[in-house]
């Protein structure tokens, strides 16, 4: 039986993995971190994080950017596994992640689901062959209105993945509207679309000259991002310091 902090427990993601844990003979929530109590959970919820000296595995995080730095430090004090899903991390923090890795298990991915993951893969052996051809790269991803970040830290991910397959020799661009001039071969453009309730849709784009490619992934609810982080958590408790992602989680 895995023992689970939820950080962000009150939150969307929060509450979606609180449900799915109750269903979980093999999970259990222990105890809760929000910023305020909304009394929308059935463990206890500790609105300083520096209060919460509960016995867990593994700590999991869907909260906000600007509890990074907190977050990170009060794992490593207590040597606490650390599932980290929030997006929209500064360089510094995602410094501050490598850094901490190297004293407590990390696991940091953008997205949890597993199609987004297989299709991280996908996409470097359609770029190795369609971008090596001439094909522009575009991404365009679209998420609810009540959205932080843009763009998303998947599509972030996803133009990563594209990158490293072509030797990380392309740069992103994320805003053309001041722009007077063609694209170059070797930009990925990314854009932002934020309506409504629309949960995660991601589409990476090869446009060739008379001909397009396009792989799309659509999250229909936030159940597939909860069920990843709880595999990820049960994963990664009694794991040595160092970092892992989801890939990791799915290849066992
Ligand atoms: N990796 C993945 O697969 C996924 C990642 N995400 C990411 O997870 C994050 C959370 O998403 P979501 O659940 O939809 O967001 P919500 O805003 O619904 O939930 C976040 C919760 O964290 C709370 N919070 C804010 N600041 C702090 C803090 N300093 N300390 C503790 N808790 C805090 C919020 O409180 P309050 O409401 O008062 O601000 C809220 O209750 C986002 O960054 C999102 O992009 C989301 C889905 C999938
Ligand atoms: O905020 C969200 O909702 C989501 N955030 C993640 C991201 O930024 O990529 C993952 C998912 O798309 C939902």
């Amino acid at each position: 039986m895995v023992k689970i902090i939820m950080h962000g427990c009150c939150g969307h993601m929060g509450q979606v993995i609180s449900d799915l844990v109750e269903k979980d003979a093999n999970a259990e929530i222990v105890a809760g971190i929000d910023v305020t109590d909304k009394g929308n959970t059935s463990y206890q919820v500790f609105t300083d994080i520096h209060e919460c000296k509960t016995e867990a595995d593994v700590l999991i995080d869907f909260s906000s950017a600007k509890a990074a730095d907190a977050l990170l430090d009060y794992c490593v004090e207590r040597n606490l596994p650390v599932v980290l899903c929030t997006t929209g991390l500064s360089e510094e923090q995602l410094a501050k992640v490598e850094e901490t890795a190297k004293k407590i298990p990390v696991l940091k991915s953008a997205n949890m689901s597993l199609g987004i993951n297989t299709l991280m893969k996908l996409i470097q052996d359609a770029a190795k062959v369609l971008a090596t051809a001439g094909f522009d790269m575009e991404i365009v991803e679209k998420h609810h209105r009540l959205k932080l970040d843009a763009p998303s830290g998947t599509a972030l991910a996803l133009a990563d993945s594209l990158n490293e397959a072509m030797d990380n020799q392309y740069h992103y661009v994320y805003d053309r509207s001041q722009r007077r001039q063609q694209r170059d071969d070797k930009e990925i453009g990314i854009s932002a679309v934020r309506g409504g309730t629309i949960v995660g849709e991601h589409e990476v784009i090869f446009a060739g000259t008379d001909e397009v490619i396009e792989f799309k992934h659509t999250a229909y609810s936030k159940a597939i991002f909860g069920k990843g982080a709880i595999e990820a958590a049960k994963f990664l408790a009694g794991k040595p310091a160092g970092r892992y992602d989801m890939a990791d989680v799915i290849e066992g």
